[in-house]
């Protein structure tokens, strides 16, 4: 079976929510979209609550699927969803090293991990 890793596009006020890895040292500083792992027996879905609350500090409403599965290394794929913080709730930097709130003009800008810059022009049209 195909192993999902499953990141979330949470935008606010036009804005997207970039986090920046803290590890392992050779992605460490590049940013991407929090999220990870889907468990066995754990929806996609699921796997983003779980992953939004362990990182971030926060409740998101899971929304509709953003661009394509993109292949990463050892067979697995990213899978984007849109989201939003339930009532506004502000993220906080829990394992990574930085967030950061990009518009729609400053999202090819972003230093991003390689898979996820495939998906710089789903993203935009997100925000657009
Ligand atoms: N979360 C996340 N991971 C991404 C993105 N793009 C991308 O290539 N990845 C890769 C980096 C990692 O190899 C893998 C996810 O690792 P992770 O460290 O976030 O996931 P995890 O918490 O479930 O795993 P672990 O470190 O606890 O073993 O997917 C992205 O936008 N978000």
């Amino acid at each position: 079976m195909e192993r999902v890793i499953v990141g979330a596009a949470i935008v606010d006020e036009g804005r997207l929510l970039a986090a920046q890895r803290s590890y392992p040292d050779d992605v460490a500083g590049l940013w991407e979209l929090p999220g990870g792992r889907v468990e066995p027996g754990e929806t996609d879905r699921a796997a983003l609550v779980r992953e939004c609350r362990e990182e971030l500090g926060v409740d998101v409403t899971v929304g509709e699927r953003i661009g394509p599965d993109v292949p990463l290394p050892g067979g697995r794929v990213l899978r984007v969803h849109a989201a939003v913080a339930r009532g506004g709730a502000e993220p906080r930097a829990m394992e990574h090293k930085a967030l950061r709130w990009v518009t729609a003009d400053e999202v090819a800008d972003v230093d991003w991990l390689p898979a996820d810059r495939v998906l710089v022009p789903d993203l935009e049209a997100l925000l657009r």
